[in-house]
């Protein structure tokens, strides 16, 4: 079973910039989460503080018992071992091929012998349609493949937890279904807590269990998806409908003459160009694929809920009692069996992601914008317990991998690092 995360009063700043502040949520054991926000309100930031590669300035996150904010480097370099991340472009190393990338982690953590390391990396590479192109080079692939190749190389160590930012980022709607399929895929085959960046209305639509948003520096919400999806919070209904007109603003919080400005618009009937869809519809959630087995959290998290279910707002309420009908109905179809169902549940259409098969993994992936930008740091070439910070995360540069490749030899990025453990610690306690 995955293994739970939980967050307690977790501030960040980077010198007088505050970036979230009092941030508590608990990522269930074994459960799929989503964080959405708008752009910069520090969602990285908050991945990368949850493996310790940037220091809080207060509060905790507790892994396994272990406090990582407060932990040795050594006790630390034990906990990363529990994490597989997928970075946003993959941070492949260009001058290796994908067979070595994935091995990587395998070679780096593990006295595995080789034969043993070939079985496990074409085991990844299978799961995640690489196959036959486990030879070539980051450089020689779209992007779509890069990321799957570094989803396979987050899941060679049997990761209890998998972090994923933004694992659609540069792929086209299609593309993003399957690797979405894929993550609800693995969640069932090994049952790892999953966390997932992302700005994707579709992905946070059908694929988590649990949803929170980060917005003026804060965590507005965390909680079953239903709550965020039903809210009438002005900024989560903007944000899924993906309208102009709301309290995001293209930088700054928009202040009150413009949200006036605003208002006379609408009232105008000019268009702010978001979507008309009724969120508090809610999408089936993406289901394993055929052949995979059940995924166990569903129970953990109905349980859950259940508990839960007095303290939430009626729209949400409602829309669970909805939710949980209908898998039971899926369920009893599945077994044979026809449910007693309210009346309509049921009747919305399976969503496209929920209806793809594994299949077509292996067809070339599609739209290729490898430009994202990050700062994960690179690795070093020493492997003492003190490297934890640079050692378990392979190389990440800006740009596209292909112009790493022709550096040659192992890349070692810039040596601009995501990690500030070090330099900070002292600055916030
Ligand atoms: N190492 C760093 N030093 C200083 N500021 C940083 C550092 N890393 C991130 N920031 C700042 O923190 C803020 C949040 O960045 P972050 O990348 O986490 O946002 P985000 O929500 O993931 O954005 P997006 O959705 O666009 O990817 C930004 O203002 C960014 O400039």
């Amino acid at each position: 079973m995955g293994v739970e995360v939980s967050v307690e009063h977790l501030t960040k700043s980077f010198g007088s910039q505050t970036i979230w502040r009092d941030v508590t949520l608990t990522l269930p054991s074994g459960e799929v989460n989503a964080l959405l926000g708008p752009s910069g309100t520090g969602k990285s930031v908050f991945l990368k503080t949850l493996i310790g590669l940037l220091q809080p300035d207060q509060g905790s996150v507790i892994v396994d018992g272990t406090d990582i904010t407060q932990c040795s480097a050594k006790e630390l370099y034990e906990i990363r071992k529990l994490f597989g991340v997928l970075f946003q472009d993959g941070a492949l190393f260009g001058s290796m091929s994908l067979y070595d990338n994935i091995a990587f982690p395998l070679r780096e953590h593990t006295r595995k012998k080789e034969d043993e390391i070939r079985r496990i990396v074409m085991e990844k590479v299978d799961l995640v349609g690489l196959t036959g192109a486990e030879d070539k080079l980051p450089g020689e692939i779209s992007g779509g493949m890069r990321k799957r190749a570094g989803l396979a190389r987050a899941l060679v160590l049997d990761p209890e937890i998998i972090l994923c930012d933004e694992p659609d980022s540069g792929l086209d709607p299609v593309r993003t279904a399957y690797i979405s399929q894929l993550l609800i895929d693995i969640n069932a085959q090994i049952d790892a807590t999953i966390l997932i960046v992302t700005h994707n209305i579709n992905i946070a639509r059908t694929i988590p269990d649990n949803i929170g948003m980060l917005f003026r520096k804060e965590l507005v919400m965390f909680g079953p998806r239903e709550v965020l999806l039903t809210s009438h919070e002005p900024v989560v209904k903007q944000f899924l409908s993906g309208d102009r007109f709301g309290p995001i603003g293209m930088s700054e919080e928009k202040d009150e003459a413009v949200a006036a400005k605003e208002a006379a618009m609408q009232a105008a009937g000019i268009s702010g160009g978001g979507t008309k869809d009724d969120f508090s519809i809610i999408q089936p959630q993406v289901q394993p694929n055929p052949g995979m087995p059940e995924r166990k959290a569903i129970k953990r998290h109905r349980e859950r809920v259940k508990e839960l279910l007095p303290s939430l707002p009626e729209s949400a309420q409602e829309a669970i009692r909805r939710s949980m009908a209908e898998e039971d109905e899926v369920a009893a179809r599945n077994r044979g069996e026809s449910a007693q169902v309210p009346a309509g549940v049921g009747a919305h259409a399976r969503s496209e992601a929920g209806a793809e098969t594994q299949a077509d993994l292996n067809a070339p992936a599609g739209a290729d914008t490898s430009g994202q930008t990050d700062q994960f740091t690179s690795v070093d070439n020493g492997h003492s317990p003190s490297d934890a910070v640079t050692e378990q995360f392979p190389a990440y540069q800006d740009g596209s991998s292909s112009d790493e490749t022709s550096a040659g030899g192992r890349h070692h990025g810039d040596g601009a690092t995501g990690d500030d453990r070090s330099g900070e610690k002292s600055q916030g306690r």
